[in-house]
């Protein structure tokens, strides 16, 4: 029990929770490339408020020791992530790697945590707030993500082309992406097939993702 607590203490310091994370609200140019940052003119941040009302949370680790740190054990103890491996998006490593782009920025939800640490490169994760407007977080190394069930994000690289990343698991990984447009189509058949939104409760994955409720009136 002694030592358990101590876990929590060291886990808690504050020196290792985030006090600044880069994030911002996007433009909506589509004509610009989806690596570039997207900010509103003037910038508009996302201050660390915004993206713990959305359940968004965030740690730094060093990421050239985090195989030897207790604060980095502790974490993942505490909150049971007991698989990892690593991915590596560039396109010297990455197989189908134009098609992965592609869907890793296609707008989706998952069933569960997604949780990545960022041990090299950096990359933007995307993630809508409660009005549905889209604030871009900067990863980079040294930078540990997580985003709760249920919140729609997308996932780009940046114009140095190049993220190495553990991705942890509480259990057995589930990776399948719930794409927003698919999601849409479905509730919109189910809608005109039954009259009601019989589909609805298969997405409606987290209680703290206020979109299934818009979702569920289109
Ligand atoms: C930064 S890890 C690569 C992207 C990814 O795994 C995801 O979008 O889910
Ligand atoms: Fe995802
Ligand atoms: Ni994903």
């Amino acid at each position: 029990m002694q030592s358990f607590q101590a876990f929590v203490a060291v886990y808690s310091a504050p020196a290792h929770r985030s006090i600044m994370l880069d994030a911002w609200y996007m433009d909506d140019d589509t004509t610009m490339d989806q690596r570039e940052e997207h900010r509103l003119k003037p910038n508009k941040p996302a201050t660390l408020e915004d993206l713990q009302t959305l359940g968004v949370l965030h740690w730094t680790f060093d990421a050239d020791s985090y195989e030897d740190s207790p604060e980095f054990a502790a974490m993942r103890a505490e909150r049971g992530y007991d698989y990892e491996d690593t991915c590596t998006v560039s396109r010297e490593t990455m197989p189908n790697y134009e098609e992965k782009i592609k869907s890793f920025y296609e707008e989706h939800i998952h069933s569960d945590e997604e949780i990545r640490y960022c041990l090299d490169g950096s990359g933007y994760f995307d993630v809508r707030d409660g009005q549905d407007r889209w604030i871009r977080i900067k990863v980079e190394k040294n930078d540990l993500i997580v985003l709760p069930e249920g919140i729609y994000h997308r996932f780009t690289l940046d114009n140095k082309n190049y993220i190495k990343a553990l991705r942890l698991f509480k259990g057995v990984p589930i990776w399948t992406p719930y794409n927003r447009c698919v999601i849409r189509a479905e509730l919109s058949s189910a809608a005109a097939a039954n009259g009601r939104m019989r589909g609805f409760n298969k997405f409606c994955f987290s209680a703290k993702n206020p979109h299934n409720v818009a979702e569920s009136q289109a």
